[in-house]
């Protein structure tokens, strides 16, 4: 099954509809997801759910098609004991950090698959990860693959291994971007513009860039190139930003070795 319309009959249980949550439901919603086959539970449900013709709350099917459990990690010891799933509800988790393991010692026998999406998700240019454990087939993986699909690209991992890293770069990676943004504009005032002009041009900056990248045939280093003429200013700032010493690839490195370890450490 990889179409997410069909999981209209026996449905979906989402656990946690904050940020991560709530931008996926948003996506399934806007591909063929009916509200009525969508069980949501957490403490403080957005207003709107309720409207939509969303259940909150409420009483949970016992076998639903999928459960998705997408609340923070360090809440896990007291979420997952209160939950039930059938024998083929294939359980999905958005969570950093938390391994399959956690999860198969909480629905012994279940089909588990561990994703890492990002919030970009929020307007469908997400980017996903995916791994199952060994009971999560072709047809399970497939149908998470469709979940995902719905706010973005997909990538299949085939080793659990790499989640901690995929979680560090693209999980967190968003928060990266928009730091960049914050330290242009900031850079721009201080030569002299206006904060309203410098973020404008550093929005859109990173905006019109990250979209060539992803539309050229070039690589990023060629696209680099083309950007830096002999002598020119370019080459002048990138002396400062690629310097092997304090330019961003160390700071870069570092940035996503604390969150991968980061990762590890709320898997134990
Ligand atoms: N934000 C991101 O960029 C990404 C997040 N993730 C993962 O997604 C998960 C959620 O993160 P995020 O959406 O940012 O966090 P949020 O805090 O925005 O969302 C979590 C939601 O879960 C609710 N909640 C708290 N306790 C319970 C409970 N016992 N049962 C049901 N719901 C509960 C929270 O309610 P309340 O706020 O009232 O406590 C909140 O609405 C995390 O595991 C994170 O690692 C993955 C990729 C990217
Ligand atoms: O900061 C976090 O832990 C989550 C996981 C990836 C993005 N946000």
């Amino acid at each position: 099954m990889t179409d997410i319309s069909e999981l209209n009959g026996r449905g979906l249980v989402l656990i946690g509809c904050g940020r991560m949550g709530g931008a996926l439901l948003d996506g399934w919603l806007k591909n063929g997801l009916r509200p009525g086959a969508v069980h949501v539970v957490d403490p403080n449900p957005r207003p709107d759910l309720s409207a939509l013709g969303v259940a909150v709350n409420g009483a949970l099917p016992p076998s639903p098609a999928v459960l998705v459990i997408a609340v923070k990690p360090q809440m896990m010891a007291d979420v997952l004991p209160r939950l039930n799933v059938g024998a083929d509800t294939l359980v999905i988790s958005v969570a950093a950090g938390v391994t399959i393991a956690a999860y198969e010692a909480a629905f012994p026998g279940a089909a588990i698959v561990r994703t890492m999406p990002n919030t970009p998700a929020a307007i469908g240019q997400g980017i996903t990860a995916i791994v199952g454990n060994a009971r999560a087939g072709e047809g399970e993986l497939a149908l998470a693959g469709a979940l995902m699909s719905a706010v973005g690209r997909t990538v299949r991992l085939q080793d659990e291994g790499q989640m901690d890293a995929v979680t560090a770069l693209s999980g967190s990676g968003p928060a990266y971007v928009f730091h960049l943004i914050e330290a242009m504009a900031a850079a721009g005032e201080a030569e002299g513009l206006s904060p309203a002009l410098a973020l404008e041009l550093a929005r859109a900056t990173v905006a019109g860039a990250g979209a060539l990248a992803v539309a050229a045939d070039e690589d990023p280093a060629k696209l680099r190139e083309n950007v830096t003429s002999p002598g020119g200013t370019t080459a002048a700032g990138l002396a400062q930003l690629m310097d092997p010493e304090t330019g961003l690839p160390p700071l870069m490195r570092r940035t996503i070795a604390a969150a991968a370890a980061r990762g590890r450490e709320l898997g134990k």
